[in-house]
């Protein structure tokens, strides 16, 4: 294989350790804690997502990643070298941000082959390997455009040429499709990702979009308030969250009141309403009888059975194509109940009463916090 050639990468992990950044005290301010010391691991070649609402911490993360703001306290090592305060241009890294950033006065080519002719590249190797990554994104036909001739997908694309073209150790990217329409995100989250294992370069990606985050990532990131809320696979956040923040953050859960009537090593049994259920006893949580609790509850869980633990009435109902969302009123709270087998098994009515059940081991508890 000769060097212009697009290898797969061997990577380098990037280790975080105690990071924190805390933004100096400002006129009538006091200081900020915007990320708090936080440990986190970018496996090497894998593809890790920050996730969380605004002002969590997620952009500083990644800066301090790229270089741009310096860690008040901790360390980053990219592979085997400790690039804390190391310059952004020293550490290997490539970002693709929101704006693309292209050079408008630049060809498509141009662009790409920026990078490598700062390298001091030859030129005929600088030819074949844009060549090669021009192909590799499906550019080859605009190689001659100016970026103003381009769509913004496609404009996107050659930012993604241009910071993987030059092999970075690490790829960043900072919310990268928020301009885009509905349907372009999502092709060019598949494109992102498709390239990015192609390549094996280990990412840090930021995005607000949770189903972005899901769809792309070996791990997300769940951040909250400058912490680490959990970190785990899309289906491990997803099934199994840590905390109510998890479970509330990410898709959708009813919090539903409840008190615990017994706990024993394997199961806890709440009553909800009247009605006794069981629960994994998996927290790390240690639960008493007569405990307040959350018993919180994915709607796709649910299910109308015959012999069902719960009953209710159905309060609204409301059609999205592929399932119907029933809100069923049990006593004085309302679960949600999304029917994803109704184009089989039927459809229910406003003030239809319906018994339901709950996927075993799906439901999980948390103390009770009024915020929930
Ligand atoms: N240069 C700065 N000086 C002072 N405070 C800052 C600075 N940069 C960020 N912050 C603060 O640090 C916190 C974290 O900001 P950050 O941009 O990392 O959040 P984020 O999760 O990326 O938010 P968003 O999703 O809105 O971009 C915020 O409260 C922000 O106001």
């Amino acid at each position: 294989m000769t060097s212009t050639e697009l290898k797969t990468q061997t990577s380098s992990p990037v280790r975080m350790k105690n990071l924190s950044k805390i933004f100096p005290t400002q006129a009538g301010e006091t200081e900020h804690v915007a990320v708090h010391y936080i440990d986190l691991e970018i496996e090497a070649g894998s593809m890790v997502t920050l996730l969380g609402p605004s002002g969590c911490g997620k952009t500083t993360t990644l800066r301090m990643v790229a270089g741009f703001e310096y860690p008040t306290t901790g360390t980053i090592e990219i592979g085997n070298d400790m690039v804390t305060t190391t310059a952004p241009n020293k550490r290997d890294v490539s970002m693709v941000f929101q704006s693309y950033a292209l050079f408008p006065h630049l060809t498509v080519f141009e662009n790409v082959a920026y990078g490598l002719k700062i390298k001091g590249m030859a030129k005929k190797e600088v030819q074949q390997k844009v060549a090669s990554i021009l192909d590799l994104m499906h550019l080859s036909k605009f190689r001659d455009r100016a970026p103003s001739h381009l769509s913004g997908g496609q404009q996107q694309r050659v930012a993604l040429a241009r910071a993987v073209v030059t092999e970075p150790k690490v790829l960043l990217f900072d919310e990268p499709l928020s301009n885009l329409d509905a349907k372009l995100r999502v092709y060019m989250r598949e494109e992102l990702r498709r390239i990015q294992q192609r390549l094996n370069i280990t990412s840090l990606y930021v995005t607000h979009d949770q189903v972005e985050a899901m769809a792309i990532s070996d791990k997300v990131v769940i951040m909250n308030n400058g912490h680490i809320e959990q970190a785990g696979s899309p289906q491990e956040i997803y099934e199994d969250p840590k905390n109510q923040f998890v479970a509330d953050f990410i898709g959708k859960a009813d919090f539903l009141e409840a008190h615990v009537i017994n706990v024993s090593e394997q199961v806890i049994t709440i009553n909800l309403e009247g009605y006794h259920l069981d629960i994994n006893n998996r927290s790390q949580e240690k639960y008493a009888v007569g405990d307040k609790v959350h018993c919180v509850a994915r709607p796709e869980y649910w299910y109308v059975s015959d012999h069902g633990h719960v009953k209710g009435m159905i309060q609204k109902k409301t059609y999205f194509g592929s399932f119907i969302e029933y809100e069923v009123i049990i006593k004085n709270q309302t679960i949600v109940f999304e029917d994803y087998t109704f184009k089989i098994n039927g459809v229910y009515e406003v003030n239809d009463v319906i018994h339901l059940d709950v996927k075993p081991g799906t439901l999980r508890v948390f103390p009770y916090d009024g915020n929930y």
